[in-house]
């Protein structure tokens, strides 16, 4: 939805559309704006993926994967760039860090690897099928592809200064898992005063669903703001300026 001139959303911030969020609408630039899609990875969306193979549920992540589609869209469609996750390591595994790494001792997937070596799998590693982006979901030429070695996005990776010399302000959040790497990348994300929109319907958790609401809170109450897809299309669109009171957010937390 185009904001009126002049118009600013309730903490004062302006920019071409307003977005029905948590805890209040939000204004936002598409052109200062990018959409991070996170680790859409089979390791972390598909059957016999690391998180499969480690014993967290994937069995609700189509849908999710449809609506990051739709943002995706979206996001193209209104000349926003997309930027594509993919949380991993070199097959040798150097980038995971050894025991001098806390990574190496939470990684569930590097212990899932330790705990059963004879299923002599490489989980995670760049060039696998672990590590491949879901078949459904495929970047496009001028879309930023980056690796990242931590559950957070700014860790070690071009992140910041990608973003920087684009003038980008606003960090739109798709992906998975919404309490680990979009909680991790957002929370970075505030601390080097960049603005955060979780589109809740477009994540998914690593663990109990209660992890998914708990992240949405933490993230509405401290770090950003929340949302959904359709909120983001309808925002992309053009209804006029006074549906955005009559359309609200209705997310489930
Ligand atoms: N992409 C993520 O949120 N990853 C969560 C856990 C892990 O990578 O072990």
């Amino acid at each position: 939805m185009d904001a009126p001139a002049g118009y600013r959303d309730p903490n004062g911030r302006h920019g071409g559309v307003i977005l029905p969020a948590r805890p209040e609408p939000i204004a936002f630039d598409p052109a200062t704006t990018v959409l991070i899609v996170v680790d859409v990875q089979n390791a972390y969306a598909s059957p016999g993926g690391y998180l499969d193979r480690a014993g967290f549920d994937v069995s609700g992540t189509g849908p999710v994967i449809a609506r990051i589609a739709r943002a995706v869209a979206a996001a193209r469609a209104a000349g926003i760039p997309v930027l594509w996750f993919q949380n991993g390591w070199d097959p040798a595994y150097v980038e995971a860090g050894g025991p001098g790494s806390p990574n190496w001792h939470k990684s569930n997937a590097l212990k899932t690897m330790r705990r059963n070596p004879e299923a002599n799998t490489q989980l995670l590693a760049k060039g696998s099928w672990d590590y491949a982006l879901v078949d459904a979901l495929r970047p496009e030429p001028g879309d930023i592809v980056m690796g990242k070695p931590r559950y957070s996005g700014f860790y070690n990776t071009p992140l910041d200064s990608t973003l920087r010399a684009r003038g980008v302000t606003t960090l739109v959040f798709t992906g998975i898992a919404t309490n680990v790497c979009v909680e991790s990348t957002l929370r970075d994300g505030f601390h080097r005063e960049y603005f955060g929109i979780v589109l809740a319907d477009a994540t998914h958790q690593a663990g109990p669903e209660s992890l998914h609401h708990a992240a949405l809170a933490n993230i509405e109450t401290f770090f950003g703001w929340v949302s959904d897809v359709p909120a983001f299309e309808r925002a992309l669109g053009a209804p006029s300026p006074a549906a955005v009171d009559a359309a609200g957010v209705d997310l489930a937390g």
